[in-house]
């Protein structure tokens, strides 16, 4: 029977990617294994099962093998507030359990199952797995390893405080992390009132039991917050952590052969001269900020291109009609014919990476995911700092303050708002002063640090050699 390793991605597109790259890596250590990824489907999931990317990578991948789980749905819920649907990559897996369960004894019949890698979303699998099928099940970090010491320090947090972070002005101050404030925490574990809260926690506690940690970073990267963790600071002192593979940066590679029309426009713009913004696979401004964004672009001078998504009203009176949003209606009056030599406007979707290593790129505007922070760290590019969800605005404090490789863009305390003003000012600021030439010169470093790590010899290389040892090694319970 063939060995295999069982990959249990969330489906988010930032999630899903990682962990396929990770599969590919494995392989590429291990050729003699096969990967097989489940497939589960979100209600509002931001790819479909159908999409090419998928038998794009069965064709060039033989021995990548994807097995879809059947579609399940939740309770209809009459209100789905942003937590609700955080939460809900939690429960769908929960709900997925038996499919998961019957997936894994129909492919123990034909192969052997190494191991299961399964993502922190899906952590209602692992102890209905592990009750139930003898085999290692290791979490994938989609995050970066900085965020780790607070995701760590949860259960603890959860004993000592008794009130929701988001209703106490404290700093947290943990090893291997700068300071926090409570405010910069992510949202979804802010609110102890929400259901969602409870998932992290107790996602936190399963992580410790696991077989081993694999974090999408690489050592120098982020060197403080591993220290900290490997010398067993972080996370309560009688539970241990378990061994920590960081194989990263694990990329996506695009697959596709056909040029977007941006990267030929691209083609046409002076060395490093373009600003490029793009707020993640689901970033999504109001409409007041979409303006505001063009007015601040505007000003700056600079050229730019900029992945504009509708907001979510627009996109859904245009249901059924047209995906295209109508920039005249959305921008200010006249912008679109102001800046057409100079600026760029693609519709909800671009090919990040290929644009990130487009040598007209000098900066780009993020919205700090750790796939966007890590692909402009190895295409060299120098970053604003503009989260808006999730984990991101912690991630902004170790971007600016740890990392050292983007500014800082402010928003209003209350709403979020960035305005024009802000922006204009930090993007002069990135493509035009020796605070940006700084910020440029420390990307560099640590790109060609991220090039050693995966180098022969580099600590990814040997980290991902570990990993797969550790299938090898794992002893079964008695
Ligand atoms: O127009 C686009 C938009 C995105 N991407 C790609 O999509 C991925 C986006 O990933 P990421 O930057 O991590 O953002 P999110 O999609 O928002 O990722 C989620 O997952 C990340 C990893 O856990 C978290 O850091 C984020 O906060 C969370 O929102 C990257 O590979 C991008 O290159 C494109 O190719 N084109």
């Amino acid at each position: 029977m063939e060995d295999t390793i069982v990959l249990y991605p969330s489906p988010g597109r930032g999630h899903l990617f990682s962990m396929v790259e990770l599969g590919k890596q494995i392989l590429e250590q291990h050729p003699s294994i096969s990967i097989t990824i489940i497939i589960s489907a979100m209600p509002t999931e931001s790819i479909s099962i159908d999409d090419p990317y998928f038998s794009t990578l069965c064709n060039t991948n033989p021995f990548i093998t994807l097995i879809h789980l059947p579609q399940v749905s939740l309770p209809p819920n009459t209100s789905f507030s942003p937590l609700d649907f955080v939460a809900s990559f939690f429960e769908l897996p929960e709900l997925n359990n038996t499919n998961l369960h019957h997936t894994l004894l129909n492919l123990s019949k034909s192969s052997n199952i190494k191991a299961l890698i399964i993502d922190f979303f899906c952590s209602a699998a692992f102890e209905f797995v592990s009750s139930r099928h003898n085999i290692p099940i290791y979490f994938f970090f989609t995050t970066g390893a900085n965020g780790l010491p607070m995701f760590l320090h949860l259960p603890i947090l959860d004993k000592i405080i008794t009130k929701s972070l988001k209703d106490l002005d404290m700093i947290i101050d943990l090893h291997g992390m700068p300071k926090i404030q409570s405010k910069e925490v992510p949202p979804a574990i802010s609110d102890r009132s929400h259901r969602v809260y409870q998932y992290f926690v107790d996602t936190a506690k399963l992580m410790i039991k696991s077989a081993g940690l694999v974090i999408n970073t690489f050592e120098l990267l982020e060197r403080r917050a591993l220290q900290a963790i490997q010398e067993g600071k972080c996370g309560a002192p009688d539970e241990p952590v378990p061994p920590l593979f960081c194989v990263g940066p694990l990329l996506t590679t695009s697959e596709s052969k056909i040029e977007h029309e941006c990267l030929t426009w691209l083609d046409s713009q002076p060395t490093r001269s373009v600003l490029f913004l793009c707020f993640g696979s689901m970033g999504v401004f109001s409409s007041r900020q979409l303006r505001e964004t063009a007015i601040g672009l505007e000003k700056s001078g600079v050229r730019f291109l900029w992945v504009v998504r509708p907001p979510l009203a627009d996109s859904q009176t245009q249901a059924g009609k047209s995906n295209e949003p109508c920039l005249e209606l959305l921008l200010p009056e006249g912008f679109l014919e102001r800046t057409k030599d100079r600026g760029f406007l693609v519709n909800s979707w671009a090919p990040q990476g290929e644009i990130l290593n487009h040598g007209s790129v000098g900066g780009f505007v993020t919205h700090c995911g750790w796939n966007s922070l890590l692909e402009a760290l190895c295409a060299g590019v120098p970053m604003v700092a503009w989260p808006l969800y999730a984990e991101q605005r912690m991630n902004r404090i170790f971007m600016v303050e740890e990392m050292k490789v983007a500014l800082a863009c402010r928003e209003a305390e209350d709403d979020q708002f960035v305005n024009a003003a802000e922006l204009e000012e930090r993007v002069i600021e990135l493509m035009n002063s020796k605070k940006g030439e700084a910020v440029r010169e420390r990307v560099l470093k640590l790109r060609e640090d991220a090039v050693v790590a995966k180098s022969d010899g580099g600590s990814s290389c040997i980290a991902m050699a570990r990993l797969v040892d550790s299938f090898n090694n794992w002893k079964p319970r008695a």
